[in-house]
């Protein structure tokens, strides 16, 4: 039986982690492995997810659309040759990867025997003004979606949510468009009802010279910060930012994960679970345009967060 692949698309921050975590909350018992890749060294996204039942596979420090592609292949084989097999599959790309270049890659024969690929899903944020749609990446990952997740809708105001889908429609017509709030797209838009159903090959366009328009910088500490110091940090750093997350333990706090996101001008903290042993304490991921923040940067505003 073949295993269906989601695609999961969209720009730095827009949401894919959420609507994966939303899918695999309402699997109903359907075992459904995720592969997940952040283009920095610390994958982040692996332990914000959670759920999967067939558990999730992290692909770090390279972007599966280009350095990673056979990583890739690799690891959906491995997954097919599990016993019991998974259901479906679900790859979160990161937000810099073109899901043109990953389609070309999964039609490999004999990946595209076993496990074809059925869906490929765009996540857009309605937050951002109509003109991100402009961005060639942007444009580039829409015109692969089969279906676009319009999130954040809670933070949108209604004209502002229509612009923005008659945006999409004027680059992808074909898609389908739905609202995505916290994550939540039907599963039925996603996987097919009948199993035996086999995709049809896609259209696939040359590939695009790869450029190198963002960085990640990771920064790690064994310490425990201090709440309002990174909060300084993060004012400071943030203008530079395109995104920036992470899990980190407080002085305020001890023997506790807070989750750190930076998304869209956005800047949130949530509750996360308890320190692994023999993981530092700090973990946060940078994302900037090339050349906008340096590494010496990075570690003199964080190491203030830490210090006395
Ligand atoms: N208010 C609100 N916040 C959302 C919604 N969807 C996502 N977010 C928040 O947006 C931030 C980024 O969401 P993620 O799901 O991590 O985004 P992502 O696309 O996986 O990010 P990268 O993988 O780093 O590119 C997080 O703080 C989410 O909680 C939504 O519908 N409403």
């Amino acid at each position: 039986m073949p295993v269906p692949i989601l695609l999961v698309a969209g720009f730095l921050g827009a949401g894919k982690t959420t609507v994966v975590n939303h899918l695999l909350a309402h699997a109903q018992g359907k075992r459904i492995a995720a592969v997940v890749n952040d283009f920095g060294a610390i994958n982040i996204d692996a332990e914000l997810i959670a759920g999967a039942s067939d558990g999730v596979v992290s692909l770090s420090n390279g972007c599966i659309c280009c350095t990673l592609e056979g990583d890739l292949l690799r690891t959906l084989a491995t997954l097919l040759r599990r016993d019991p097999r998974p259901e479906f599959i679900v790859i979160e790309t990161s937000g810099i990867a073109d899901p043109a270049d990953i389609v070309r890659n999964l039609m490999d024969p004999v990946i595209w025997k076993e496990a074809p690929l059925e869906t490929v899903l765009c996540v857009v944020d309605a937050t951002q003004p109509v003109t991100a749609l402009d961005d060639a990446l942007l444009r580039s990952q829409l015109r692969a979606a089969d279906v676009v997740a319009l999130s954040k809708v809670d933070l949108a105001d209604a004209a502002a949510c229509a612009a923005i889908r008659d945006a999409i429609r004027a680059v992808r017509p074909a898609a389908v468009i739905v609202d995505a709030l916290h994550g939540e797209v039907p599963a039925s838009l996603l996987f097919p009802a009948d199993l035996d159903h086999v995709p049809a090959p896609r259209e696939t366009a040359p590939r695009r010279p790869a450029t190198d328009r963002f960085e990640t910088l990771s920064w790690t500490s064994e310490r425990p910060v201090r709440l309002p110091r990174l909060q300084q940090a993060i004012g400071r750093l943030a203008p530079k930012l395109a995104r920036a997350k992470g899990l980190f333990e407080t002085v305020e706090q001890p023997g506790r994960l807070t989750v750190f996101q930076l998304a869209g001008g956005r800047a949130t903290l949530a509750a996360g679970g308890v320190p692994a042993p023999g993981v530092p304490r700090t973990r946060l991921v940078f994302i900037a345009e090339m050349g906008a923040l340096s590494r010496a940067e990075i570690d003199e505003i964080m190491q203030g967060c830490v210090d006395g």
